[in-house]
């Protein structure tokens, strides 16, 4: 069982966590995720949770004793992973999916505005694993929606939420195999659609040649999409896959 503590000022950003995959896996038991709202620990008539940031300069500064109320209270002393969603975070990539995957209680603290008073992130480091994450290079009006990207992607790599446990083993960028490679193309019936059959290889039965056209579509497509991944391919396999491109 996983607990996901998420404080944020718009919990309600987080409803879609109610339904498929994250919704079966909280109903299955495997997931506990438990929504807070920051304004609950801002005590003044305004519920204030932000201010001007010190040094000048645009937008507002999410406050330090606001967070360290919530995070006290929301932990009770315990130490989970802290993860931070923002833009100057470490890249959110399928490598720490699986890795967080692995935690057993994860705490999000979704900022708004120009960011959370960085003492905050000091503070808790001192006690627990504390991450800056990025999910992309762009910036969002706050962190909600990098916490759902996130939630997804860890949530379905949980023993019991997808259904077939070799889809994640197979996903683009997966450890092993599918390193620093992106999926083919896929298909399914019917075998010939206005015109377009399916590559004869996919209907032969032989595994064999399939799982081999697989990996070279899969090269193929690295190789269109993603140069810098492929950059990052064995030379061996990119040698062998370019003799046929
Ligand atoms: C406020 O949070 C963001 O703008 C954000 C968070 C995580 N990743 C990003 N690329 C942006």
């Amino acid at each position: 069982m996983m607990r996901l503590d998420i404080i944020s000022i718009f919990p309600e950003y987080f409803a879609p966590l109610d339904v498929s995959l994250i919704g079966k896996a909280r109903e299955r038991g495997t997931l506990d995720v438990r929504l807070h709202q920051l304004r609950d620990w801002a005590h003044d008539v305004h519920k204030t949770v932000d201010d001007t940031p010190y040094g000048g300069g645009p937008g507002m500064v999410m406050k330090p004793e606001v967070w360290g109320e919530a995070i006290d209270a929301v932990t009770e002393g315990g130490t989970p992973r802290m993860i931070v969603p923002t833009p100057s975070g470490r890249p959110f990539d399928q490598e720490l999916a699986q890795e967080l995957a692995g935690e057993p209680w994860l705490l999000f603290a979704c900022g708004r505005y120009e960011g959370i008073d960085s003492r905050v992130m000091q503070e808790y480091a001192t006690r627990m694993r504390v991450d800056e994450v990025s999910i992309g290079d762009y910036v969002l009006a706050g962190g909600e929606v990098a916490v759902l990207v996130m939630v997804e992607a860890i949530g379905r790599l949980l023993p019991g939420v997808l259904g077939n446990a070799q889809s994640a083993v197979d996903d683009s960028f997966a450890p092993g195999s599918m390193r620093n490679l992106v999926e083919g193309p896929v298909y399914t019936k019917p075998p010939v659609w206005r015109g377009h059959e399916v590559p004869a290889v996919l209907l032969s039965g032989h595994h064999g040649n399939v799982a081999r056209w697989r990996r070279d579509e899969a090269i193929r497509r690295t190789v269109r999409n993603r140069p810098e991944l492929a950059a990052a391919l064995d030379p061996a396999t990119l040698d062998k896959h370019d003799r046929k491109l």
